[in-house]
């Protein structure tokens, strides 16, 4: 089922895996139908630790380049995603399941990020601030933190990659990525390519491995590590947190979220639904920014159920290898079972559950289901569910909508719909996230700060922010100057 273009870059994944190989490897494993694509080395804390090493030796030469000449190996490295960019889709439906055109776009969106930051690395301006003192000139520059750590998440195993990546060398740094043992294989691919755009090996470095917490522990305790730079649940952000402690590191957390979409009585219903479909059910809802709980006020709620419950019908659950899945499976039987137990939950409380989808693929594939009647008793209220699963709450009033929406410890995105200009500035200010939606379903954008408030996260990815989480502000103070 996959092109040729895509077994050639698969040879290229196993010849770098032949290269780089350790004692053990593990596997990895297609979540559409449980085969095993390849294996890959298992790296060690050891390897780990002189991945360090090389990283903090190769950091200055790459410091001392121009942010131009970061700027021109980074356009290629760009340019060359972008000319692969239906193997390395292929690949990531391969390895994650998400649906062909979800996984080609992702690597555009992954791609953006490296073209963005090769122009931000350009523009770490400093300050001259006006003296204290006749004699003195007071001087600020910016430098990049030193060696990173990063570590990420299969949801997104391209873009939550370049993410980091891009604004960390475009800002001067090395950077040793961790990825998720599920999806490593875009990570290989992504390393590949960045070699053939001339970034020294020791300046990006992968350390593929099925033991994330005995790595995590490395990265996160070595003193040449200057910062982590992670993505995934709260509860591992937490836990980085509290082991970074110990030699101060900075931190970029993205982390989990509980998103509200919010229905109005004067929305634009159509538009509403439609957004909501793609907010709740792209990649099978396993993004941090899913619609989590849909909100619809009363005076609409039966039109909006129908008209999403007759969408939520159209959707073609399959093998996202195919051009007509747009549902795929969930990534592995972990995830599976816990969107059922959210189900079961849910149903045992007394809600009523809506599956439209009565025949569905073997493997970890879940119906895309409707829950009403929801009550905060059930479990599926308040967790971040992780799946193609919609619990849908009716409310009376604004302060009703914004009370639910902000009753939750995540703060990442939320979403609203409404026409009304008051209500739209009102409602934006009121909602507790780091991003919002309004009257729309997607918002991620290379060129806008993304991350979340509370424990959802801190520092942001993408903008004119993202170059700021990999540099330092010195000041520098000249006396003498008669
Ligand atoms: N805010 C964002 O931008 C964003 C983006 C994608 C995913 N996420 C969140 O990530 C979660 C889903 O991804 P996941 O299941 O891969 O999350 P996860 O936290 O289980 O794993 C994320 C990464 O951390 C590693 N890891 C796991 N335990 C570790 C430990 N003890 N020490 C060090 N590393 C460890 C994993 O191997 C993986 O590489 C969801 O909560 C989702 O909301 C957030
Ligand atoms: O899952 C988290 C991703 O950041 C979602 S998005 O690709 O940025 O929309």
């Amino acid at each position: 089922m996959i092109s040729q273009q895509t077994s050639e870059l698969l040879t290229q994944i196993n010849s770098y895996c032949e290269t780089n190989k350790t004692e053990a490897n593990f596997p990895v494993r297609n979540p559409a139908t449980g085969e095993e694509i390849t294996v890959v080395p298992e790296c060690t804390a050891d390897i780990t630790r002189a991945f360090i090493k090389r990283a903090k030796a190769a950091q200055p030469d790459w410091a001392a380049l121009t942010a131009q000449q970061r700027a021109n190996i980074l356009k290629k490295w760009h340019a060359l995603i972008l000319q692969n960019q239906d193997a390395l889709g292929e690949l990531l439906t391969l390895e994650q399941g998400k649906p062909i055109a979800e996984a080609k776009g992702e690597i555009g969106f992954g791609a953006s990020f490296i073209e963005w930051f090769a122009e931000e690395g350009k523009r770490a301006y400093g300050d001259i601030v006006p003296p204290n003192m006749p004699d003195k000139r007071l001087l600020v520059i910016k430098q990049p933190i030193g060696v990173v750590g990063a570590i990420t998440p299969w949801n997104f195993p391209n873009a939550m990659i370049t993410r980091k990546v891009a604004p960390a060398l475009a800002a001067g740094c090395s950077i040793i990525l961790k990825p998720s043992e599920d999806t490593p294989l875009s990570a290989i691919a992504l390393r590949i390519l960045a070699s053939e755009a001339g970034i020294p090996e020791d300046i990006f470095q992968i350390v593929t491995s099925s033991h994330g917490a005995e790595i995590g522990e490395v990265l996160t305790s070595h003193e040449d590590i200057r910062k982590i730079s992670f993505t995934g649940s709260t509860q591992v952000g937490k836990l980085l947190m509290r082991q970074s402690a110990d030699t101060l590191k900075k931190l970029s957390l993205e982390l989990g979220g509980n998103a509200p979409f919010i229905v109005f009585n004067d929305a634009d219903i159509d538009g509403a639904v439609s957004a909501a479909m793609i907010s709740k059910f792209r990649n099978s809802g396993q993004t941090c920014v899913c619609a989590n709980r849909i909100l619809v006020q009363s005076g609409v709620y039966e039109t909006f159920v129908e008209k999403f419950k007759s969408a939520i019908a159209k959707l073609q659950i399959g093998n996202g290898l195919s051009t007509e899945t747009s549902l795929g499976p969930v990534i592995n039987q972990k995830a599976f079972e816990k969107v059922s137990r959210l189900i079961k939950d849910a149903e045992d409380k007394g809600a009523e559950v809506t599956r439209l989808h009565t025949s569905l693929p073997e493997g970890n594939f879940i119906a895309p289901t409707m829950i009403s009647n929801v009550t905060n008793e059930m479990d599926i209220s308040s967790e971040e569910i992780f799946g193609p699963v919609a619990p849908i709450f009716s409310f009376e009033t604004e302060e009703e909508a914004i009370t639910i929406a902000n009753s939750t410890q995540y703060g990442l995105a939320s979403y609203f719909w409404t026409k009304d200009l008051a209500r739209a500035w009102r409602v934006s200010e009121k909602l507790e996230t780091g991003m919002v939606g309004l009257n729309q379903g997607l918002i991620s954008s290379e060129a806008a700060p993304f991350g979340g408030i509370k424990e959802s996260g801190m520092g942001r990815e993408g903008s004119k922010y993202g170059l700021d989480d990999y540099l330092e502000i010195k000041y520098i103070s000249m006396g003498g100057i008669a």
